[in-house]
């Protein structure tokens, strides 16, 4: 992995090529009702409620393996539920829907501009386009492999963009990238969530970024949403203010009791 040297002016490169209008802000983006996942034997989710708001940024927290990605690959439709319902948007073809891998998910032998095309292979200068609004104009013709783990993941992402999705799922996109990477990719989602209006639901286990970029942070134990906490800060957020800081020690702190003690408080 090498850090990536490709700064840029996020915030006016994202503007300018904002579309016009955004997606209005009203209405439930997605509402999940006593949604059940099992694997086999072993239940993952179980009777999950939760519904968000149109244009919401949502952080999905919870240790590894409570089903965070089970989540969004059911609010996806790449996995199907047992039982439940998911209204608006389900389906893995449904172009208002787009997820995120943490892996970007590039094709080998397709060019990057090839890539961003995928499902759209018409849109070349769009794809074109987005590519420039997440910082890699003029890496179009080289291949994935030619691109950092941080361009490949912008790559991943005007994938997704060029579908212009009402609903953004982002699978811990970023756990795998050095830390500037990450903080320049942060910034990066926040401004196009601010000026495109989509809605984002993102699965992290950084307590950090959850309460960097979302609205609300919720925490999945035992199959279920089992703390829903707004995050009332002024963006962009300052990490190193009291607020902020209080938020995190709470949110760290359920997160780090044992699982003994989460069944005997459940
Ligand atoms: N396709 C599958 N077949 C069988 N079990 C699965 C499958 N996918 C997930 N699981 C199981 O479901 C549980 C939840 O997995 P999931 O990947 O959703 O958790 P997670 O919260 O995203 O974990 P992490 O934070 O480590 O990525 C785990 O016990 C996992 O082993």
């Amino acid at each position: 992995m090498y850090i990536s040297t490709a700064l840029f002016d996020i915030s006016d490169t994202v503007r300018r090529a904002a579309p016009k209008p955004p997606l209005p802000r009203q209405g439930v983006a997605l509402a999940l009702e006593d949604v059940s996942v099992a694997f086999g034997a072993r239940p993952v989710l179980n009777e999950l409620r939760l519904s968000l708001r149109a244009g919401e940024f949502v952080a999905v927290l919870g240790r590894s393996g409570c089903g965070k990605t089970t989540l969004l690959r059911t609010i996806a439709g790449l996995d199907g539920a047992d039982a439940g319902s998911i209204a608006v948007g389900n389906g893995s073809l449904d172009p208002s829907v787009r997820i995120m891998f943490q892996e970007p998910r590039l094709l080998p032998w397709k060019s990057v501009l090839e890539n961003v095309a995928i499902g759209k292979p018409r849109s070349l200068n769009a794809a074109a386009a987005t590519l420039s609004i997440v910082g890699l104009a003029g890496r179009a013709d080289d291949w994935p492999g030619q691109l950092s783990d941080g361009q490949q993941q912008r790559a991943a992402l005007a994938r997704a963009l060029l579908h212009e999705p009402q609903l953004l799922l982002l699978d811990e996109p970023l756990s795998a990238l050095d830390s500037p990477s990450r903080a320049e990719m942060q910034q990066l989602i926040e401004a196009l969530w601010q000026s495109r209006g989509f809605t984002a639901v993102l699965a992290t286990h950084d307590v950090q970024e959850a309460l960097a970029l979302a609205d609300r942070v919720v925490l999945i134990e035992h199959g279920r949403i089992a703390l829903d906490v707004q995050v009332d800060l002024p963006r962009p957020r300052v990490r190193s203010g009291a607020a902020f800081a209080s938020l995190e020690q709470r949110l760290q702190q359920r997160m780090l009791q044992p699982p003994a003690a989460l069944a005997s408080a459940a």
